[in-house]
């Protein structure tokens, strides 16, 4: 398939990108100087095509939340380019806009809640960005699209949630922006594996039936099988295998593919 980025790492919007919203050429973050320098992100290229599911897998430290963070221009990039939409984004600063086409939901629901604010209170927030754009209806609408009814959560305030509850009403606040990529870093990671399934449930719907491109960040290839289309395995910064789920799953080239794999029993042993 075309999703394979090149040895050359190069991958473009209309060349082995395919139909991509987001393209990633040689992407390169680095903290610090000298001696002390870390490549987080190494010379990383990659296409997110539409409606697909990309997972980024890596151990703790190989920098999937700093690729992350660059696609949500939360951190500027060291060196490298950024394609959103067929627009180079790598130097935009105007985050307002953009973050109405990116959201993200991370791992700890909880933290991103007021304790004292209901449901309801939370999603109002939202009219920050979207103003007269966000009504009743729009809440409603995002809430059901993570399966959840709002008469039954907008009253509600976090700890009268269940952990999978909060980490939806977080994907359905994503969602009242309508975006075209939704980034999932490590969302399913604090949750058991019953709750962890519901939330891999609702990111495949919303692909399926919105047509919602997403980025799924796990230490778990495991559950790489479940969701994605493309898989991008990352160790130490660098991008060492990506290609379709079920290539990389069955079929692993790199001996880092093969250890994730190795270990998947263990983590879901203890998980
Ligand atoms: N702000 C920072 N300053 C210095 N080094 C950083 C910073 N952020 C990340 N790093 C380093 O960059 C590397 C990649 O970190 P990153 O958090 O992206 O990895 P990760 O794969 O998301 O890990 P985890 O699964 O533990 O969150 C690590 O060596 C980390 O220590």
């Amino acid at each position: 398939m075309s999703t394979e980025a090149s040895p050359t790492g190069d991958v473009t919007s209309d060349g082995g990108g395919g139909d991509a919203l987001v393209v990633g050429e040689h992407l390169t973050r680095v903290f610090g100087r000298g001696d002390a320098a870390v490549r987080a992100v190494d010379d990383v290229s990659f296409a997110l095509r539409r409606s697909e599911i990309t997972t980024v897998v890596g151990e703790s430290g190989s920098g999937k939340s700093t690729l992350a963070r660059m696609l949500l221009k939360l951190l500027p990039v060291t060196s490298g380019r950024l394609v959103f939409d067929g627009t180079d984004v790598t130097g935009r600063t105007d985050t307002t806009a953009y973050w109405r086409q990116v959201q993200a939901v991370f791992q700890d629901p909880f933290s991103a809640f007021n304790q004292f604010f209901t449901v309801r209170r939370l999603l109002a927030r939202s009219r920050r960005l979207l103003g007269a754009e966000l009504t009743e209806q729009r809440i409603v609408e995002a809430l059901e699209q993570v399966g959840l009814q709002a008469a039954d959560v907008l009253g509600r305030y976090p700890h009268q949630l269940s952990g999978g509850q909060r980490q939806r009403v977080m994907i359905a606040r994503a969602l009242l922006m309508r975006p075209s990529l939704l980034i999932a870093d490590e969302a399913t990671s604090m949750l058991d594996a019953s709750l962890r399934a519901t939330i891999l449930n609702v990111l495949t719907d919303l692909r399926d039936r919105a047509g919602l491109t997403i980025l799924f960040i796990t230490h778990d290839i495991g559950q790489a099988c479940y969701v994605s289309d493309q898989v991008l395995v990352l160790s130490k910064g660098r991008l060492v295998e990506s290609g379709p789920a079920e290539r990389v799953i069955f079929d692993p080239h790199h001996d880092y593919t093969r250890k994730l794999l190795a270990d998947v029993p263990r983590l879901h042993d203890t998980g």
